[in-house]
């Protein structure tokens, strides 16, 4: 086999995200809940024999050299290389369904694509820690996106253990704001010092409840909102239909229902208002079944 087409990058939505601490390289500490959701970005890969690596489409916005998904190749080329002698290539195209900068985990996503379709392709024999280990330089979510199933996660994402979640359909809003990660880490105002809680505490949470009330909170939702006001907006939005609150460092919004019928219902008023979908919680990584 020399061709993948059609590869799931799927977003992810952080159910709850508290900051705990700074490292002291400036890294943040944090306890989060990621969720898989049937929406995302789609990936082609075909081999090269020439040893190239080569983004076979435009973004706008994302030259080739700086695009994850070729960053991300490049490393597990040279690893590859490292362990069998063979320098492989690829072209690579990558339909960007997923807003930048939303908070939904799109340049991640297709960077852990990347590296798992990629060591299938090329056999290159790494194993999956070895995989989220070789991405996690790249970003603090890639390691999430290759362990593939509802996570805990802690330190700045990396450390992770699977959990259940409720299942059930998100409304997504899209403020049309696109959300520097590094600027809301850096303001002054940011709350750094929430509680650490234990796993059993979010578990417990969702076992015991029949409504959708999220655990936790979102620590950079309160900045996010002061310096993006359609993300407030976009809450103040939704919240009339349920808990709704923001994703990662942002732009995005959503709220959990807990069925189709109900987030349709949504859907249909913010027609004309919000740029909004639905997309139902992923127990697991939709590429696990094609690789
Ligand atoms: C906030 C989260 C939550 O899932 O997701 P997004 O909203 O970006 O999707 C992640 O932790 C995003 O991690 P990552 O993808 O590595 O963030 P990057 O955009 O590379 O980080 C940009 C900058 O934000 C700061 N940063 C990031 C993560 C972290 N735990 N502490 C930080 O202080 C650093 O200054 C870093 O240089
Ligand atoms: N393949 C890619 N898709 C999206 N963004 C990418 C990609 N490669 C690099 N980036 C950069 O990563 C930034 C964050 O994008 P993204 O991961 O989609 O958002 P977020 O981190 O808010 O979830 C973008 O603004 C872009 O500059």
């Amino acid at each position: 086999m020399n061709e993948l087409k059609n590869l799931p990058a799927p977003a992810k939505l952080n159910l709850f995200l508290h900051v705990t601490g700074r490292r002291a390289d400036g890294y943040h500490m944090l306890q989060t809940a990621f969720q898989l959701i049937d929406r995302g970005d789609l990936l082609h890969i075909r081999v090269r024999a020439d040893g190239q690596l080569r983004r076979s489409n435009d973004i706008p916005g994302v030259p080739e050299e700086q695009d994850l998904v070729i960053r991300a190749a490049r490393l597990l080329q040279a690893e590859a290389r490292r362990r069998s002698g063979q320098l492989h290539g690829a072209d690579i195209t990558v339909e960007k369904v997923l807003p930048m900068g939303g908070g939904l985990g799109g340049g991640s996503s297709d960077a852990a694509t990347t590296l798992m379709a990629l060591n299938h392709l090329w056999n290159a024999g790494l194993t999956r820690q070895e995989l989220m280990a070789l991405g996690l330089p790249l970003g603090a979510d890639i390691p999430f996106f290759i362990f593939g199933q509802t996570a805990f996660a802690e330190g700045v994402g990396e450390a992770l253990q699977a959990v259940a979640a409720p299942d059930c359909w998100y409304v997504v809003i899209e403020p049309g704001v696109a959300v520097p990660t590094a600027e809301i880490f850096c303001s002054p105002h940011l709350t750094r010092d929430s509680s650490p809680i234990i796993i059993a505490d979010f578990s417990s949470h969702y076992e015991n409840r029949n409504d959708l009330k999220q655990y936790g909170r979102n620590d950079l939702q309160q900045v996010a909102t002061s310096l993006y006001p359609p993300v407030a907006k976009a809450i103040e939005w939704l919240a009339a239909y349920g808990d709704a609150r923001m994703t990662g460092s942002g732009a995005c919004v959503f709220c959990a229902f807990a069925d189709e019928g109900q987030a349709d219902a949504v859907l249909e008023r913010a027609q004309g208002v919000w740029t909004a979908w639905k997309a139902k919680a992923l127990k697991q990584h939709p590429i696990f079944d094609m690789l």
